[in-house]
């Protein structure tokens, strides 16, 4: 019951205090319809209107207060105008909760959404996107799901007292009557809820491995047919569905006892309540069918309680998730810093920069200089800290010690925003969307022209082949640009770094995957673009030495400028 309070009113107040006062108020009109039974049951029978009954003779004292006559028609009237009133107070709760229902499910992904985009990259190298998917596929619709049913528990529950509050109008020991049913029917479920619990903490945790299991086999499946290894895949995924298929059984049947088991306390209820009302207490039979009613209104709301709560255990935990998720991502917001506009005039420095992930050291007492308008080449082992270096001047990482110099303004002084929009970079990994070359070149930026497409393209020595596919720029290059090549791939990924005119391009392995010629055309073309960029570039090729106006070599954390190493200057291809 807790947690359902603490789903429903996650998110707010009002509209769930509303839906509240409207089902309290349905609840209070049902009984106008139950009492009017009473004074209709003693007039066919021959008998006056007023009962012996203080629930029947309510309606009675109301009816002559409004000076209504007192006849069959009349109260049958009553009772079709509260049926109607019922249906419209049912309605109206019901357009309510259909809303807040919506309402939650979006808020949350938009939340889970906003805080993955603000969070800091670092976060996202320890997650699996499994995680984040599945949250915002399946958790979502199931979080929804359990707000709903926490909303009904909630509505039920007060439902069930106005039920009581009848129960006791009609007589005390009715009331203690009402009581035990509530009981033994809770009782009755009890085991069945647990298992439902369970289903539910266990169909969410299967889903997030079965997800991480398909992403990480389907975003490898080329190496994995190639080498025959998807069997072991299968092997993971069978366990995984599996398990996913007893807590789904498991789900299914908790859900069709705690419907099931309803019916027999409730027939016993009624009729050992008919017998104790006629044999002991010699009630007439007018005033034990108006407490079978209510004894039926009362047993049939709490079992919409129990049914509803059995829902709110299977998919609490999908919902918990969804926030334990959302609530980790907000606290993994990136820093930033400063409102400084960056300036390249005296270029970007490292000054003293000592940086590692977690105790090991990467980058020590770095100081390093890339001077404006000219070509800065890195140079290092595989290992050796290249793109962590990439990675700092970003901003990606924050340096441990020392400072990030961006002309005279450190780094953390300046606007990220307006510092990552005027970087061009091109990652060592080459990503792309299973969607056209020109949205992939702008990534979906709509300020970007076809015109400016086109000649970051031709920059990228990338316009001869797109230019020959089908569609040009509109061709969709498959699943992560698995229709294209590893060289053209890497084009499109320098097209896409210059295609919004940056000042400061780093090029991390920018062009590893070409051949000498077009990586030679490449560095080429991107040292004709000095007179208005400040360019590193990150490498193992020789290419980009040639082409540097200063070399830096990187090994064991530490960093100089590539002659006053006391190794031989890198080969030219
Ligand atoms: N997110 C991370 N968490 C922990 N360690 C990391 C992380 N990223 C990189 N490393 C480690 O930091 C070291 C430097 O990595 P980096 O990617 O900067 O090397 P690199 O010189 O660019 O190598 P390569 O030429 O092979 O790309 C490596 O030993 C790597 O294992």
């Amino acid at each position: 019951m807790k947690n359902a309070f603490r789903i429903f009113f996650y998110n707010g107040w009002k509209r769930e205090l509303l839906i509240i006062g409207i089902v309290l108020l349905t609840g209070a009109v049902e009984g106008v319809g139950i009492a009017s039974l009473w004074p209709i049951v003693s007039l066919i029978s021959g008998g006056p209107a007023e009962t012996s009954h203080s629930m029947g003779n309510a309606i009675v004292v109301a009816l002559d207060a409004i000076r209504l006559p007192l006849t069959v028609e009349v109260l049958l009237g009553v009772i079709v105008v509260v049926s109607l009133l019922r249906f419209a107070l049912t309605t109206t709760a019901t357009i309510f909760i259909g809303r807040s229902v919506a309402n939650i499910a979006t808020e949350l992904r938009l939340r889970l959404i906003k805080a993955a985009v603000r969070a800091r990259w670092s976060y996202f190298t320890t997650q699996p996107n499994a995680r984040f998917t599945t949250a915002i596929g399946a958790d979502g619709t199931r979080g929804s799901a359990a707000y709903r049913a926490s909303g009904s528990v909630i509505a039920a529950t007060a439902k069930a007292m106005v039920y009581l509050c009848m129960a006791f109008w009609v007589s005390w020991q009715f009331f203690l009557a009402g009581i035990a049913v509530a009981v033994l029917l809770w009782l009755g479920v009890s085991r069945f809820m647990k298992m439902a619990r369970t289903a539910g903490r266990g169909k969410t945790k299967q889903t997030l491995a079965l997800n991480k299991s398909i992403t990480d086999a389907l975003t490898n499946i080329k190496a994995l047919k190639a080498m025959n290894r998807h069997g072991f895949i299968l092997q993971s995924f069978r366990r995984n569905i599996e398990s996913l298929r007893q807590a789904l059984a498991a789900e299914t049947y908790s859900e069709s006892m705690v419907r099931a088991i309803q019916e027999p306390i409730l027939i016993v209820f009624m009729m050992g309540g008919i017998y104790v009302q006629h044999t002991l207490f010699g009630m007439s039979m007018q005033q034990i069918l108006g407490s079978i009613l209510v004894l039926v209104g009362l047993a049939g709301t709490i079992g919409d309680v129990r049914g509803a709560m059995q829902r709110v255990m299977v998919d609490s935990s999908a919902f918990w998730s969804m926030i334990r998720l959302i609530e980790e991502t907000e606290a993994e917001a990136e820093a930033v810093h400063g409102g400084s506009e960056p300036r390249f005039d005296t270029g970007v420095r490292l000054d003293g920069v000592s940086f590692g992930y977690g105790d090991k050291p990467i980058l020590t007492d770095v100081d390093l200089a890339v001077p404006p308008h000219a070509v800065t080449t890195v140079i290092g082992a595989s290992g050796a800290g290249k793109t962590t270096i990439a990675d700092v001047l970003v901003g990606l990482n924050r340096p441990d010690k020392g400072k990030v110099m961006v002309g005279d303004v450190e780094l953390d002084d300046i606007d990220t925003i307006a510092w990552r929009r005027q970087l061009g970079y091109i990652p060592q990994e080459t990503v792309l969307f299973n969607d056209t070359i020109a949205n992939n070149v702008t990534l979906n930026d709509e300020t970007i022209s076809r015109e400016s497409v086109v000649a970051a393209l031709k920059a990228a020595d990338a316009w001869d082949f797109v230019s020959a596919l089908p569609g040009g720029i509109d061709y969709v290059i498959g699943v992560r640009g698995s229709l294209l090549s590893g060289g053209q791939r890497q084009r499109l990924s320098i097209a896409r770094a210059l295609c919004n005119n940056p000042q400061f391009l780093i090029l991390d392995e920018a062009t590893s995957a070409l051949d000498r010629e077009t990586a030679v055309e490449i560095a080429k073309g991107i040292r004709k673009l000095i007179g208005e960029k400040t360019i590193l570039a990150i490498t193992h090729q020789p290419i980009w030495v040639d082409a540097a106006d200063r070399v830096y070599e990187i090994r064991a954390g530490v960093v100089k400028p590539a002659e006053a190493m006391a190794s031989p200057k890198p080969r030219s291809a």
